[in-house]
């Protein structure tokens, strides 16, 4: 078994919200939607975590229950939408978007990461994960993405993951 990346479960902002480093804690579902990930989550030997609340709440819960420590790794952080965090997607200047699409690794026109920047710090972990055993990564959607097209998925870079769900790397 390869490393399991895990997206953390639903936090406490608007739906509709562009957000990415920003640090939402869990929603008040956050019990119910913990104890549904830890029964679906197979044996792990290591527990590592994004810094961010969403994450590690989850990562601590489950390492609490596997009696494992969590590992914090600032790498399983979400890209950074600069500018744009916090404001409704509906509401993101329309240049700025198109930009970012046509553009896509190398547009940053909210002032965060290009997706480029992001997937460079990102591929080390991947790199670094390969062969590690059984390791559990409590982190974000984009990362999931980011994952699959490193191990060559086609259309990784668009596809969607609920809240506590996880993925496993070959
Ligand atoms: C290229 C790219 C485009 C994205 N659009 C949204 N997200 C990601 O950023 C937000 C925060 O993710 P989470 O809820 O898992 O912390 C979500 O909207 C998620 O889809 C993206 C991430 C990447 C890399």
């Amino acid at each position: 078994m390869g490393v399991i990346l895990l997206r953390h479960t639903r936090p406490d902002v608007a739906e509709g919200t562009c957000y990415g480093r920003t640090d939402y804690p869990p929603a008040e579902s956050f019990s119910e939607e913990a104890a549904e990930v830890l029964a679906a989550l197979p044996p792990v030997h290591r527990v590592l975590s994004s810094p961010l609340l969403r994450c590690t709440r989850l990562a601590d819960h489950i390492g609490a229950a596997r009696g494992l420590p969590v590992e914090i790794d600032p790498r399983l952080i979400e890209i950074d939408f600069g500018a744009w965090e916090g404001t409704p997607w509906a509401e993101v200047p329309r240049d700025g978007l198109d930009h970012w699409a046509a553009h896509f690794y190398d547009s940053r026109p909210h002032g965060g990461e290009s997706v480029g920047m992001f997937y460079a710090r990102v591929v080390p972990f991947l790199d670094e994960m390969h062969g590690a055993g059984t390791v559990l990564a409590v982190t974000h959607a984009g990362l999931m993405r980011a994952a699959l097209h490193h191990a060559g998925r086609e259309g990784a870079w668009q596809m969607k993951f609920p809240y506590g769900s996880f993925i496993e790397l070959p």
